[in-house]
C-alpha cells in the first residue's frame, strides 16, 4: 500500500473481490448503483445514452437475490430514470439524493423554489450564447453540459456561479463530468445511502456502494463509514474514498449479469 492522502485511502484493490462477497452472502448486503459512467457508459450527450437490452433485467434478479436491497443512487431524475429501466421500478435517489423513493414506492420529491424559473429561463439561454453547450432541466435541478464544447468550461462556470450568487442559501454547484449543476445543497448521494439504510429492507446490512465520479464521493464515504465498502468505475490510481476501482461499466455489468445468472 503506498502513502495516501487520509481524505482518500483507496488503495488500488480491485472492485471483483468485493462483488464475489456480496455474491457469496446477498443476504448480508445492499448494493447502491449510480447510473451514468457506472452501470451505463458515458455518451455525448444526456439524451445519447444506451440502456443494454438486458440490463433492466439483470438489476431485477440481483433486487431478488439481495431480497429488495438494492438502490440507484443517481444525479438523473426519478421519473428519467424509471424510463430508463422499465419496466422495472427500483428504490432510488435521484438529483443527487435531493428526490428519493425507497422500497414502499413512495417519492419524496425534491423542493422546487420559484426562484428557479428565472434561472431556468437564463440558462436556457446559454446554448444560443454557447455553442455546443446543452441545458438539462431536471425539474428542480438545473444543468449546463460542455462536453461538446470544452473551451467553454471557464464562461459555463462562471455563468453558473451567477446563477448561484443569484438563488443564495441552500443551494450549490456540482462540478461533474463536463457538466456543471445547480442543484439543492441540505441532500447528498452519502445522506440518500443512510436514509435507505435506515429502512427495510436494507435495514441492517453492509452497504456496497458504485460509482465513478467526483458527486459519488459522499456515497463512497458514508458506505465505508457505515461498515460496508466502495468501488469507483476509474482507473486504480484515482483520488477516491472508494476502497476499490473497477475498470469500465461494461466490466461492472459483466460481473453483475454473472452473479445474477449464478444464483
Ligand atoms: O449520478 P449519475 O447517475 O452518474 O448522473 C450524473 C449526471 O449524468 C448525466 O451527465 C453525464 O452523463 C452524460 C451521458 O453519458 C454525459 O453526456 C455528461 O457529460 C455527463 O456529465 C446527466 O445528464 C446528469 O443529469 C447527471 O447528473
Amino acid at each position: 500500500m503506498t502513502d495516501k492522502d487520509p481524505l482518500f485511502p483507496q488503495t488500488g484493490a480491485e472492485g471483483e473481490p468485493l462483488l464475489a462477497a456480496l455474491a457469496r452472502a446477498p443476504h448480508e448486503w445492499a448494493l447502491f448503483l449510480d447510473i451514468d459512467g457506472t452501470l451505463l457508459d458515458l455518451a455525448e450527450t444526456p439524451d445519447g445514452i444506451v440502456v443494454p437490452p438486458r440490463l433492466p433485467d439483470v438489476l431485477q434478479a440481483l433486487t431478488r437475490h439481495l431480497g429488495g436491497a438494492l438502490a440507484l443512487v443517481t444525479g438523473r431524475q426519478v421519473a428519467l430514470a424509471d424510463r430508463l429501466f422499465t419496466p422495472h421500478r427500483f428504490p432510488i435517489a435521484g438529483l443527487h439524493g435531493a428526490e428519493r423513493r425507497g422500497s414502499d414506492g413512495t417519492l419524496i420529491p425534491a423542493d422546487r423554489p420559484p426562484a428557479l424559473d428565472d434561472i431556468r429561463a437564463e440558462l436556457a439561454r446559454a446554448p444560443a450564447a454557447l455553442p455546443g453547450v446543452l441545458f438539462e432541466d431536471k425539474g428542480a435541478a438545473l444543468a449546463l453540459h460542455y462536453r461538446q464544447a470544452q473551451g467553454t468550461r471557464d464562461r459555463v462556470a462562471a455563468l453558473m456561479e451567477k446563477q448561484l450568487a443569484r438563488i443564495g442559501e441552500g443551494w450549490e454547484l456540482l462540478h461533474g463530468k463536463m457538466v456543471v449543476e445547480l442543484r439543492p445543497a441540505a441532500k447528498d448521494k452519502g445522506r440518500a445511502l443512510r436514509a435507505f439504510l435506515d429502512s427495510e429492507p436494507f435495514a441492517g446490512r453492509k452497504p456496497l456502494a458504485i460509482g465513478d465520479d467526483v458527486t459519488d464521493e459522499a456515497m463512497f464515504a458514508a458506505a465505508n463509514a457505515l461498515g460496508g465498502t466502495s468501488i469507483r468505475i476509474a482507473p486504480p490510481d484515482q483520488d477516491t474514498a472508494a476502497l476499490a476501482t473497477l475498470p469500465t461499466p461494461e466490466r461492472l455489468r459483466q460481473i453483475l449479469e454473472e452473479i445474477a445468472h449464478e444464483r
